[in-house]
């Protein structure tokens, strides 16, 4: 007969095969990862997710790791990442998954990494600017660069936590206190407004979005997202009612997302019920309190994410809009067309000629970015 001693050491051998060969069982399988045959090495770019268990984060690291100039993906997160690794692991593509749970674990998860994407950070809810998040996201930035200076210094930093004008300065400062700034890694992502802004004037000119191509200028904030219509390609005229309308749906997209925006067509009913119809739920919140913009956010995180990867093999000719150190302006930080090489943003394009109601636009897209970049720049060299 068998002991009680027996039967339950006989059902902890069992168990320990069925546990999946994660990092904290692998110690109980019979094969260890060590042992498998794979050992890595796969050419490719090594590529770290910072906040990556998010709304952004999760589908930017399945996409990533459908990427396939990526051989290595780090996800870190200071939740939930041990499950996001699992789930993404099992896809059947290139890129090796590694998850890194906590600050403790921040330095081996950035250690070695060529890109490191940054969408850690709270989002927007209705009714709050993107500044409105600036107390929050501020600190976690500063912290997530901190340990970028330290363990991959010449990584190509793509930060998505808004409020993007301010985050950006905020990320340069720590840089410089290390040491380590390289104005050509640092770059302020606002492929969205790009991406948008492809979209909406699509529809408007009837062609299809990848036959379009719409610089977007200034930064990632209100009036600082200022659409070049004059330089759209395909060259297009627009009418001023198409170009007011154009412009503010790209200024406001993120918001959009946020909570529903078309109080203008309600303007008939008067001050009286137009109050009324936005204190409705329904009509007020697009995605109800639960977040900003995701899905599209993954989706031209990862375009950008591409054409920098490929800019750092060599790739001649990869352009993409981008908030940089820039002498564009009179400000240190603007966004524009840049040229993407190994050594990231290697060039940065002028604005080139603007109609009078783009130079209107861009005189008040630099007020407010002054001080959204100087905010940024206090909050470390105070
Ligand atoms: N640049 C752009 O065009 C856009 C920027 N955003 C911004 O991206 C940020 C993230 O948005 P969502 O993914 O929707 O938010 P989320 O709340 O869904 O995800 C953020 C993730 O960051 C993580 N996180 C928080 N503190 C962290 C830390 N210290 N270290 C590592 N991870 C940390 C959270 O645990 C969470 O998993 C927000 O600031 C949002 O405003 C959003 C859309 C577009
Ligand atoms: O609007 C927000 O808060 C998120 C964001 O930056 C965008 O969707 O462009």
């Amino acid at each position: 007969m068998e002991s009680i001693r027996e039967a339950s050491q006989r059902i902890a051998r069992i168990s320990a095969h069925l546990r999946p060969p994660n990092s904290q069982t692998e110690e109980s399988c019979v094969l260890k990862r060590a042992d498998c045959r794979a050992k890595g090495g796969a050419p490719g770019f090594k590529v770290a997710i910072l906040g990556a268990a998010g709304g952004i984060g999760q589908p930017l690291a399945m996409l990533m790791k459908m990427n396939p100039l990526v051989s290595v993906l780090h996800l870190y997160d200071v939740v939930n990442t041990p499950g996001v690794t699992a789930d993404i692991g099992h896809m059947d593509t290139g890129a090796v998954v590694r998850g890194f749970l906590g600050q403790p674990q921040l330095e081996n998860a950035l250690t070695g990494m060529d890109l490191v994407i940054i969408p850690a950070g709270v989002p927007r809810k209705p009714g709050m600017t993107r500044d409105d998040l600036f107390n929050i996201n501020a600190g976690i930035v500063r912290t997530l660069c901190q340990g970028i200076a330290k363990c991959c210094p010449n990584a190509i930093v793509n930060l998505i936590s808004n409020p993007v004008n301010s985050t950006v300065p905020i990320a340069a400062e720590v840089f410089k206190k290390a040491g380590t700034y390289d104005p050509k890694r640092l770059l302020g992502v606002t492929m969205l407004d790009v991406v948008r802004a492809n979209t909406f004037v699509a529809e408007v000119l009837g062609l299809h979005p990848k036959e379009v191509d719409v610089p977007v200028v200034g930064g990632h904030a209100g009036v600082t997202i200022l659409p070049l219509l004059s330089q759209v390609k395909p060259p297009s005229s627009f009418t001023p009612e198409e170009t007011e309308y154009l412009t503010k749906r790209i200024q406001d997209g993120g918001t959009e997302v946020v909570q529903v925006i078309f109080f203008s067509s309600f303007s008939f009913l008067g001050a009286h019920w137009l109050n009324y119809v936005k204190q409705c739920p329904c009509y007020w919140q697009a995605k109800a309190g639960a977040g900003s913009a995701t899905l599209s956010m993954a989706y031209a995180a990862v375009k950008f994410a591409d054409a920098c990867l490929r800019g750092l093999r060599g790739d001649a000719g990869v352009v993409e809009c981008a908030f940089v150190a820039s002498e564009v302006t009179e400000l240190p930080f603007f966004a524009t067309k840049v040229r993407l090489g190994r050594r990231g943003a290697e060039e940065v394009y002028q604005l080139g000629p603007l109609n009078e109601y783009e130079r209107v636009g861009l005189e008040r897209a630099k007020k407010e970015l002054a001080e959204s970049i100087q905010k940024g720049v206090s909050f470390i060299r105070k």
